[in-house]
């Protein structure tokens, strides 16, 4: 696992959208699994501008969802799929055919995260994966103690990732489904480089124990050490409780320029 801490999320978003960027352009059709969520979002304002600025061509590139809410209405401004579709596909001029997502309004919830999981199989897999952290160290919403061999299903929220996403439902937690799809850990663990976004101290206490503690369903991200190719980039404020920060800065200040993220 790579730690990169950056100054603050603007530098985090501009760092990893160059590295989406240079996949693009060594693979055109390349897939790109995009997550939700305040964090990511210099990341999509980055890319978007490499667009705009004709530094990167997308017209063959693909994106795919990582989770999905269960049960709302189709089309509902806050499914992950409307939400894909107005912060990354929109705004990079991509096709609707173009994105693939879990479908969280089949009335076989089951058979929707099985047809999944092909979905992404038969796309090739997924190339490069965008995630951001929960602060109880969820990935996509794979709450503690999922099982790090777990395959895209459906799951129950804990009240706290309800309360953290109320902000979306006007702050209303009665409005926030209870029941989720996402890509499993063992479904994640599949892509073929993982990259971890976190900022701000309220991550800080989920990256530490992601990056330094062990391997634990308890907190789902720490799988990512098992990742022949994860990278975790932080804000310093995300840093703030790594105690091998020196280290994870002497090594990036050091790293082959050639060698990308
Ligand atoms: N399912 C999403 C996750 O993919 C995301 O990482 C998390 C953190 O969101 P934020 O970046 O807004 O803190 O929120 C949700 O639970």
């Amino acid at each position: 696992m790579e730690v990169v801490i950056v100054p603050d999320a603007k530098a985090g978003g501009e760092l990893i959208a160059e590295s989406i960027a240079a996949l693009w352009r060594r693979k055109p059709d390349a897939l790109l699994g995009v997550a939700t969520g305040s964090t990511p979002l210099p990341i999509y304002d980055a890319l978007t501008a490499k667009v705009a600025a004709g530094a990167v061509d997308v017209s063959r590139a693909r994106v795919c969802q990582l989770d999905e809410y269960v049960g709302l209405p189709v089309g509902h401004p806050e499914s992950y799929r409307a939400t894909v579709i107005r912060q990354v596909v929109e705004p990079l001029g991509l096709g609707a055919d173009s994105f693939i997502g879990p479908d969280g309004s089949a009335a076989d919830v089951q058979a929707a995260c099985e047809a999944y999981d092909r979905a992404l199989s038969s796309a090739g897999g997924v190339d490069l994966q965008i995630l951001g952290i929960g602060t109880d160290g969820h990935i996509g919403f794979n709450e503690p103690c999922s099982s790090l061999a777990s395959r895209t299903r459906i799951k129950t929220l804990t009240e706290q990732t309800r309360v953290d996403n109320a902000r979306f439902f006007d702050d209303d937690i009665e409005q926030v489904p209870h029941h989720v799809i996402t890509q499993g850990i063992g479904t994640i663990l599949e892509a073929r480089h993982l990259v971890l976004l976190a900022t701000g101290e309220g991550k800080a206490e989920a990256v530490a124990a992601t990056v330094e503690g062990p391997v634990a369903s308890v907190v789902p991200a720490s799988a990512l050490q098992l990742h022949p190719h994860a990278t975790v980039v932080v804000d310093e404020a995300a840093a703030s409780k790594l105690k091998l920060a020196h280290y994870f800065r002497h090594t990036y200040a050091n790293k082959p320029t050639w060698q990308g993220l």
